[in-house]
Parts: structure tokens; C-alpha cells; sequence
């Protein structure tokens, strides 16, 4: 089988949620960079693979998806038996809850906070500090509901690691190299949780080459 193509820049936090579950399934799989800074995602030869011009993309085979939640599903389900399975073999009404809050309730709050806080600063930009503010207070009142829910819930989906909490790693890492780290370490329960799954050895070997910054104090 030729490897699986995965497009993008491994700094990309979209782009790692798509590495964590390639290396939780033990996949091999090649990273073909993308480089934002030239503006190669938006050339005709990216587009082809991706029409929306925005990375991850991926090559599997004839097949090749964007979207990094979509791509997780369909590696999570074509590669079933591969390694960690991450999903539940009955329908599981958690874990199709627990997909949906992380994109439409974590993801939008996360995101700007990382963009705002480490990836702006890393291009020499400043962070919005209204953004920031709006984006923490949204952010605590969002891991408020998962500290209640993981107070009764090893993890989201229940007794077992599911997709539901991959899809969250890659940002809640980023955010752990931010002053607001401590949205996450200040609720005991979304603590635990966090640092069990960051222990996973797939995880850790998806983020041991990031090159990030030390973190900086909280603030
Ligand atoms: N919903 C999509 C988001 C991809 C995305 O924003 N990718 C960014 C880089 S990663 O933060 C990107 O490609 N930005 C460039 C652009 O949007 O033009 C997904 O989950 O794959």
C-alpha cells in the first residue's frame, strides 16, 4: 500500500489532529509541507487536493479528504483494527456529542486563543487582548461543562478513549504553551484527563518534534 500522504506543516494544530490519530492507529504515513508563509495552499496544485485552499489535506491511496475531523473519521473507521481502536463498536450517543462539542463549542473558543497567543507572538504579531479576554471567558464556561461531565466520565465518550478526545489533543496542547494554561489546570477533573491522554505514547510521539517556544508565564 503507498503511504499515506499527509499535507500541511506539522506545527499546525489542525494538521496535528490529524497526526494523532495516524500515529494511534500505527499508520506510516509521509508529511508533504505546505508552506502557508509562500502561499502554496492557495497555488493550483493544492487546490486540486483541497478547493477551500487550507491545510491538512490527505492522500490515501485514490483517496484524498480535507477537513481534519473528517479525516480522522474516515482513518478511525476504514482502519478499524489498526492499532488504538477509537471507535465504539455500538452506536455511542456520547462520543457523537462529544465530536460535535469539540468543534462547535472547544474549537471556536481554542483556536483564536492559540492563533492569539502562540502562533501571533511566533510571527512577531501581538495578541488582541479583547479577543483573548472574550475567548477565555467563553473558553471557562465551555470547560466548565466538561469538568462536570469528566467528574462522572473517565472520558468523553465514556469508560474508553474515542475519537472524541483525539480530536481535542492537538489544541489543548497548544493551549497548555499559553498563559491560559490554566483553563485546563484549574479544573481538576479536565486535568486528569488532559494528562492522561497527553501521556499516551502515540501522542507524545506526535508532538516530540514540534519546535515551540518555552511557555511563558501564567498570566
Ligand atoms: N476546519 C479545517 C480548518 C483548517 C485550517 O484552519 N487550517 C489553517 C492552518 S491550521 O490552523 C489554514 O489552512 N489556514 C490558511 C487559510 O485558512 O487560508 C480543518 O479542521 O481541517
Amino acid at each position: 500500500m503507498a503511504p499515506l500522504k499527509l499535507y500541511g506543516l506539522p506545527l499546525s494544530p489542525n494538521v496535528v489532529r490529524v497526526a494523532t490519530v495516524l500515529n494511534e492507529k500505527g499508520l506510516e504515513f509521509e508529511v508533504v509541507p505546505v508552506d502557508l508563509t509562500t502561499g502554496a495552499h492557495k497555488q493550483p496544485e493544492f487546490l486540486a487536493l483541497n478547493p477551500f485552499g487550507q491545510i491538512p489535506a490527505l492522500e490515501d491511496g485514490d483517496e484524498v479528504l480535507y477537513e481534519s475531523r473528517a479525516i480522522n473519521r474516515y482513518i478511525a473507521t476504514k482502519y478499524k483494527s489498526d492499532g488504538a481502536d477509537l471507535l465504539p463498536t455500538i452506536p455511542s450517543a456520547k462520543l457523537e456529542v462529544w465530536l460535535e462539542v469539540e468543534s462547535h463549542h472547544f474549537y471556536p473558543n481554542a483556536s483564536p486563543l492559540v492563533y492569539h497567543l502562540l502562533v501571533k507572538p511566533m510571527m512577531g504579531g501581538a495578541p488582541d487582548p479583547l479577543v483573548v479576554d472574550k475567548h477565555a471567558h467563553q473558553l471557562a464556561k465551555v470547560l466548565d461543562i466538561y469538568e462536570d461531565h469528566l467528574a462522572k466520565n473517565k472520558y468523553l465518550a465514556g469508560d474508553e478513549f474515542t475519537l472524541a478526545d483525539a480530536n481535542h489533543m492537538s489544541y489543548l496542547f497548544y493551549l497548555s504553551k499559553t498563559p491560559k494554561a490554566g483553563l485546563v489546570a484549574e479544573r481538576p477533573h479536565v486535568k486528569a484527563w488532559w494528562e492522561d491522554i497527553a501521556a499516551r505514547p502515540a501522542f507524545k510521539k506526535t508532538v516530540a518534534g514540534i519546535p515551540l517556544p518555552p511557555p511563558p508565564s501564567a498570566a
